[in-house]
Order: structure tokens, then sequence, then C-alpha cells
């Protein structure tokens, strides 16, 4: 079997002119949704991320504000940037780039994002909101990154309901959260989740119909994880910068072996990575239309 590439530039580039549109609504009647971001120190990946969100931003007419502070900036310096963004009437929605830097007080200074514009969808409030509401449609932000891998699937044509999704990895951006919105009704997965204290993982990610690899372990699930025809999601990433000191090279959890047996795979680069940009603007724009009364 040769599986079936699940398009991350592709599907996000529909997200992107269905946004278009609505950011087009919005300016209708006098707004012009805008997405912050905050960058403290320099590292190069982050640089990175932190410009595609700018460029991909401005392409589909969103205004955008980059907050950049040096890498000793001071607990103080970060909240004093939180709290003129929250007060912001053109800034609707902001993420602050993470890791920050370790002298930082990373829970702090997130708790401190107003939760109505929190682009992540990351805050205790949101993640809150998320676990109580099973069955009421969830008129707050929702976890980008888990957003974005399902949104991978659906727009495939791939139909969740009933199936059983291995979640690999448990940290807070995609493992801890996406089972809350794989469970609700309007998906209703079955979800395991595994993580660094699971005994024989393999025996879980066999019986998987989804395997979400979330881990951050560079190639860690191989072709003998993976049952015949399940769905592939490569999450996590690995920057290596090569011996010879070439350009630093993107590995994700996934073997390439994972081809040949899995009936839909997400690439790395090019499959969750670009859906999680696209849905962090959608977060601002969702953002700006609730501001409208929209
Ligand atoms: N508060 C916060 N929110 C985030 O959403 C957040 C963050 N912090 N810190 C870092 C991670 C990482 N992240 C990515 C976004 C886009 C790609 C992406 O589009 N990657 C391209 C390739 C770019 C490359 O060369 O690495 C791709 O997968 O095709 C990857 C990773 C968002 N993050």
């Amino acid at each position: 079997m040769v599986a079936e590439v699940l398009d991350g530039r592709k599907a996000s580039a529909t997200i992107r002119e269905e946004l278009t549109q609505r950011v087009t609504r919005l300016k209708e009647r006098g707004i012009t949704p805008g997405i912050a971001t905050v960058l403290v120190g320099a590292d190069p990946g982050s640089q990175l991320y932190v410009g595609m969100k700018h460029k991909q931003s401005h392409a589909i007419g969103m205004n955008s504000i980059q907050r950049e502070l040096p890498a000793d900036a001071t607990q103080a310096d970060v909240e004093q940037v939180i709290d003129e963004l929250n007060a912001d009437p053109a800034c609707h929605g902001y993420i602050v780039q993470l890791p920050l830097p370790k002298h930082l007080d990373t829970d702090a200074i997130l708790e401190r994002i107003d939760p109505d514009k929190d682009a992540d969808g990351l805050h205790p409030t949101n993640l809150g909101r998320l676990v109580l509401n099973v069955n009421k449609p969830i008129s707050s932000p929702l976890p980008c990154t888990p957003r974005g891998v399902i949104e991978l699937l659906v727009r495939n044509g791939y139909d969740l309901d009933g199936k059983h999704v291995v979640v690999v990895g448990r940290g807070v951006t995609i493992g801890r959260s996406i089972g809350l919105l794989l469970t609700r009704r309007e998906y209703n997965a079955t979800v395991t989740l595994t993580h660094t204290g699971t005994v024989d993982s393999a025996q879980y990610l066999r019986q998987a119909d989804v395997i979400v690899a979330s881990a951050g372990v560079k190639h860690l699930i191989k072709a003998s994880d993976v049952k015949p025809g399940a769905a592939v999601l490569d999450v996590g990433v690995t920057r290596e910068t090569p011996a010879d000191g070439g350009k630093p090279k993107v590995y994700g959890d996934v073997d390439p072996g994972v081809a040949d047996v899995a009936g839909w795979l997400s690439p790395n680069p090019g499959g969750v990575g670009p859906m999680t940009v696209a849905l962090l603007m959608t977060n601002v724009v969702e953002a700006a239309e609730r501001q409208a009364g929209m």
C-alpha cells in the first residue's frame, strides 16, 4: 500500500481562501482583524515561524503587530506587553511564541492573556470551557494544532466517527488537548493517549485507526507499529543542523517506511505545520467576528 498524502499546504490554502472572504466581510463593517505575536529572544526557528504567521496574515488582508523583546527581558517587561495587547483594540488575537527563556514564568504570562484574545486556544479558561462543554457549540478559541490535525482529516474526506485514535505524547500544545476535541459528539472518536510512561506502546499503536504522532522524537513511529490502512498524522518536529554546518533539516516523528503501510499520511514538513498557522489565523478572525457580533 502507498499512503494517500494528507497535504497540509493544499488544505491550508483552502482555509486561507475562506478566511480572505471572512476578512472582506469584516472590513465592510470597518473592522480589520489584527493578529499579534510576542517573541522573546532570537531563536532562529521561532523567528522563522513568527515570520510565516505575519506574511500569511497580510496575504489574507489582516493587520499584524510584531512585538519583540530581548532574551534577557524581565517578567515585568513581558507582562507589560501582554497588558498593552489586551488593551489594544487593533489586536483581536495574539500568541506568545513558545518556548520562552527559562528565567520567565511561562504559566503566569499565558494566564495574563485576555482569554478572548487567546489565538492559541490554550488559556486555562478556554481549555476549561472545552472540558466542560461537551454538547454545546463552543464560542471561545479552540487549540489550533489539534484543530489543524482534525481539519486536515475532515477536509480530505476522512470520517472520524467511531474510529480509535491513538495520540502519542502528552505535551500541552497537542497531546493533552486533542482528545477533548476528538471525543466531542461532532467527531465521536475514541481516544487513547500514550506517553513516555506507557508500557508497550506498540500494542496500542497497532490497534489504531488514526495515529497522531506528537512526541517530538525523530522517526519514533515505525512501519511495524502501524495497522495497514491506518491514517498517520506526523506532528512532532525535530530540527537538526547537519554536521557539515549546512541548512537545518526538519524531521518528523514518523519513519519514512510508514508510507508503505499507512492508508493516509501527513508529510512533515508540508502537513500539520501549515494547518497550525491557518487555524491560528482562524482563531483571530473568529475573535474579530465575535467582537463585531457576527
Ligand atoms: N505560542 C505558540 N504557538 C504555536 O503555534 C507555536 C509555538 N508557540 N511555538 C512553536 C510551535 C511550532 N509551530 C509551527 C508552526 C508552523 C509550522 C510550519 O508551517 N512548518 C512548515 C515548514 C517550516 C520549516 O521549514 O520548519 C511545514 O511543516 O511545512 C511548524 C511549526 C507553531 N508553534
